[in-house]
């Protein structure tokens, strides 16, 4: 679907990626980010510096790529080394180049109701569609919740769901009783980072679920020292019930890399002044 649009636009989108420091997960998700650009014909860029580069440095990295015509789309892995300050760094990226929504400009240009002229962090902006392609007709008066009200995940989803007029409840924390709420939603969001939080029986029957949630886990039975993969929500249970559910892995992860690349094609429509496509 992004491949057809790259083509139809008959631009180069470029995109590129700053990682700091080594750890290995980041590493695993930038170089996925890398091979999907490449694949769709991408201009892709890495910038791998190490662990102990100064804030200084990096910023000035980013206002080169704010000045590179060749980049469309920045996104500097997070999280950052404990010495940079993200929110600076985040808030040095050009808006109209932040491809992960994470400007306060993007952020409240969602707030106020201009998805169109904002870009929507992935995970997010993916789940929507996601759900909108379950539910197959207008969300509008559909109970919602969000379980987690993270900057990057909870609150934007929060925030697409009520643009679409649905009842949205966002639980954390300090909610309680998150089963009795889960029970009332028609679109359940797990976004936390607790394998297999949610129960089977937390799910109203024929709710549609989504699993943010990447949560590695000890599997002695893969073999010693050996780890697997799980989401927020107990998977087998949970499809006893729902009437969609994605998986984890192969959900919601695949889903942010695939809405990357759109906001990457989005953002450079945009510098060409072209109407970018609608996904
Ligand atoms: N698939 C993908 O592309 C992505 C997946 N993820 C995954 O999604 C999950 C969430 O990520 P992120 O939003 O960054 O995480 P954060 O750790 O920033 O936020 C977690 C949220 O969950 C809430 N929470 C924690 N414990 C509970 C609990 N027992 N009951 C209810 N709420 C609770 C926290 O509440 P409080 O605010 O009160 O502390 C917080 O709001 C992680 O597993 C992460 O790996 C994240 C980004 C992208
Ligand atoms: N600036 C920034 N933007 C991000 O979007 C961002 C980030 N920092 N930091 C980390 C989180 C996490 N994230 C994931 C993306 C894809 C998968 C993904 O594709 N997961 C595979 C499995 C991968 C595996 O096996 O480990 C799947 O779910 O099938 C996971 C996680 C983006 N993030």
């Amino acid at each position: 679907m992004i491949k057809q649009a790259v083509v139809a636009s008959g631009l180069k989108p470029g995109l590129a990626v700053v990682l700091v420091g080594e750890d290995p997960a980041s590493q695993v998700y930038v170089g996925a980010k890398g091979r999907k650009a490449e694949e769709l014909g991408f201009h892709s860029v890495q910038h791998t510096l190490s662990a102990a580069t100064s804030e200084a440095d990096v910023l000035a990295l980013v206002r080169a790529l704010n000045a590179d015509p060749a980049i469309h789309g920045i996104l500097v892995q997070l999280p950052l080394p404990g010495h940079i300050n993200a929110a600076a760094v985040l808030e040095t990226i050009d808006p109209a180049k932040d491809v992960d929504g994470f400007h306060p400009i993007n952020v409240g240009r969602l707030a106020i109701g201009e998805p169109e002229r904002a870009l929507i962090s992935c995970t997010p902006a993916g789940c929507l569609l996601l759900i909108k392609r379950a539910v197959g007709r207008p969300l509008a008066g559909l109970d919602a919740l969000v379980i987690g009200r993270s900057n990057i995940v909870g609150k934007p989803m929060a925030q697409l769901l009520l643009q679409e007029s649905c009842t949205v409840t966002i639980a954390h924390s300090k909610s309680r009783d998150l089963a009795a709420l889960a029970r009332r939603a028609d679109i359940l969001v797990a976004a936390v980072g607790r394998p297999e939080m949610v129960r089977g029986d937390w799910v109203k029957e024929g709710a549609v679920v989504i699993d943010v949630g990447m949560n590695r886990i000890p599997a002695p039975e893969r073999g010693a020292g050996k780890t697997r993969l799980v989401g927020d929500v107990a998977y087998t249970e949970a499809s006893l019930r729902a009437s969609a559910i994605t998986p984890v892995p192969g959900g919601v992860g695949p889903m942010t890399i695939a809405m990357l690349m759109a906001n990457t094609l989005t953002a450079a429509c945009r510098a060409a002044g072209i109407q970018p496509p609608h996904f």
